[in-house]
């Protein structure tokens, strides 16, 4: 039983905000993004990448297209500080990508990470300190005009310092931490002295970056936090203001969406949700869910499943199979409604028409991936993916009352496996229910051989039946194989419908011929089929099917009711 949270956890306040527009808004372009993958990222992994692979990470973040990436934490750590080196001298720093690292407000750690920079065409220094009631109190203990005279020291220092070289051209960005849990007023003091320290003005940019350190308040607060400070900010023009969503009460992607509206011109985050405790903002999903709104995100997400495996492999972590957009389940539908609007919408949606198939948000094409897995059947499952399954890897489609019936043979033998059943398992029950039919010798009707000749207007049948042992010959006459075959039976069999299809072109050239009987005794209808080279062949061996079928249900055997 959980224990009362009542007198445990508080409801952080809501933000007194009557005039918000952000609910009013649509996000209409694509923020900047950051990737901090390298810093954020790296920092939450049972084991932290190694230089190599961080370096390989790099060049993988700027393919993909970003433009601002976050190397780590230099002054914390020696790979770090290397692979910001290794980038800066060997030149792997495309002139249009920022690279940034990260620096706690403490004189020794900022030198530090200036000099891993030193040299770089361009480079935002990150510094940061928390500014929340419970970190000023527990951790700083510093009261509030403390801590402005700390950030305005430290921010003057990282000025005094980048101005010592003017070859690189320098941005500070400003991180409040725990910006989500600061009265607010505080959190603009903080930013508008270090907007001020930095002397933001024309050519002088300053990145002021509000992080949901912690993710405590449902998105719509955090929204009103960030309306509330981009309509307060000094010198607004000459800030770009930033969000870095944490996913704690799993509305990260939500607060990024919600602080675009409300002022937000900038993110970051990591691929795929990784992070500190439950991940940064998933750029993934925020990419993906503007793009299918008409947005082009900036970024190049054309093959998912490649960079899920990069970033796999980077973090030792699984990416979970139901992930938006990478999940290995999310282009799957298992459920029988789903799977007949699917293939419905498949097969009238155009390649450059808008997208309209249900169930699936966006053409799998466009992320690289194909509709090969999208439909699966299992005991959940309907007509429409038993037909997308056999049409696709066997050509065959089925009259629809036939694929009923086929439909609760399937589900029979799914619901009896407990498992999902592949094309081909789905296509060895065809061939057992329908296909082999009539050689089963049990109760229905055991098929050896047949001649057919031409007998004036009409054709001549013999049947040979078995079991071999005691084989027998049936003869029928008829104007064509079916009729011939029905009166060889000597049943009282009518034949419904017929219909015959090509399966394959060529010299291995396969008909597919369908028959749907009525059996009198039995209720409803019974269908055959067969598959053979020829035609003819394959109306009689499918009549024999059905009948074959329709009296397993019979009292007596077949044989004794087929006239000898
Ligand atoms: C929300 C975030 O993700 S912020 C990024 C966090 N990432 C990391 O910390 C990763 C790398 N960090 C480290 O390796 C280490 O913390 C180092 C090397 C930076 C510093 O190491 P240490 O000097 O041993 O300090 P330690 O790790 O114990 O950190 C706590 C100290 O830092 C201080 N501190 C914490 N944050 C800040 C900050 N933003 N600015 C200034 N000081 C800070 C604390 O007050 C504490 O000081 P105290 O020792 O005087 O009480
Ligand atoms: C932006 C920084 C300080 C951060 O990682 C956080 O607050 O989560």
């Amino acid at each position: 039983m959980l224990s009362n949270p009542a007198s445990r956890y508080r409801r952080p306040p809501a933000v007194d905000l009557p005039q918000r527009q952000w609910p009013n808004r649509q996000i209409e372009n694509a923020p900047v993004w950051l990737s901090t993958d390298l810093r954020d990222g790296n920092q939450a992994l049972f084991e932290p990448m190694s230089r190599e692979r961080k370096l390989e990470f790099f060049h993988h973040l700027v393919r993909t297209g970003f433009k601002e990436i976050e190397i780590g934490f230099p002054a914390a750590s020696q790979i770090d500080f290397d692979v910001v080196r290794q980038l800066v001298e060997n030149g792997e720093i495309p002139s249009d990508v920022w690279p940034m690292a990260m620096t706690q407000a403490r004189e020794d750690l900022i030198q530090r990470t200036i000099a891993s920079l030193a040299g770089a065409r361009r480079a935002i220094v990150h510094l940061y300190n928390a500014t929340s009631p419970v970190w000023r109190r527990i951790v700083f203990n510093m009261s509030v005009a403390e801590v402005m005279q700390f950030i305005e020291h430290h921010v003057s220092l990282v000025k005094k310092l980048t101005d010592q070289h003017p070859e690189t051209e320098w941005v500070l960005q400003y991180s409040p931490e725990t910006f989500c849990m600061t009265e607010l007023e505080v959190s603009l003091q903080a930013c508008n002295t270090a907007i001020r320290a930095w002397d933001a003005g024309p050519g002088r940019k300053i990145i002021i970056n509000l992080p949901t350190t912690v993710e405590v308040s449902t998105p719509n607060v955090f929204a009103d936090q960030i309306e509330w400070m981009h309509q307060r900010l000094e010198r607004r023009e000459h800030v770009v203001l930033s969000v870095h969503p944490h996913n704690d009460r799993g509305t990260g992607v939500a607060c990024a969406e919600q602080a675009l509206l409300a002022g937000a011109q900038r993110v970051e985050g990591c691929l795929f949700g990784n992070g500190e405790r439950s991940g940064n903002v998933d750029l993934v999903t925020l990419a993906l869910n503007l793009y299918t709104h008409g947005i082009h995100p900036g970024l190049d997400f054309s093959d998912i499943s490649g960079l899920a495996r990069v970033v796999e492999t980077a973090t030792g972590l699984p990416i979970h199979p139901r992930h938006p957009y990478a999940g290995d389940l999310v282009f799957t539908a298992f459920s029988g409604s789903h799977q007949d609007a699917i293939k419905k919408g498949l097969a009238v949606q155009r390649r450059d028409d808008v997208w309209e198939v249900p169930y699936l948000p966006l053409d799998p094409a466009d992320i690289g991936r194909s509709y090969d897995g999208i439909i699966r059947v299992n005991a959940q499952s309907g007509k429409g993916g038993i037909a997308y399954l056999l049409e696709r890897e066997h050509g065959v489609v089925l009259p629809r009352r036939m694929l009923v019936e086929f439909s609760a043979v399937v589900q029979k033998a799914a619901d009896a496996s407990e498992a999902e059943l592949s094309g081909a398992d789905l296509w060895k029950l065809f061939e057992s229910s329908y296909l082999n039919a009539h050689a089963q010798a049990e109760k229905g009707i055991q098929y050896l051989d047949h001649t057919l000749r031409q007998d004036g207007d009409g054709v001549q049948v013999d049947i040979e039946l078995g079991p071999p042992a005691s084989r027998r010959v049936i003869r029928g006459m008829g104007t064509g194989p079916i009729d011939a075959t029905v009166h060889a039976l000597g049943l009282p069999v009518s034949v419904h419908a017929y219909e015959e299809k090509s399966l394959k072109q060529g010299a291995d050239a396969q008909a597919l011929a369908i028959v749907e009987i009525a059996l009198e005794g039995l209720p409803g209808t019974c269908f055959g089929a067969a598959i053979s080279e020829n035609l003819a062949t394959a109306s009689i061996l499918a009549v024999l099917s059905a009948v074959s079928r329709a009296v397993q249900a019979l009292p007596r055997p077949i044989g004794e009711m087929a006239a000898a």
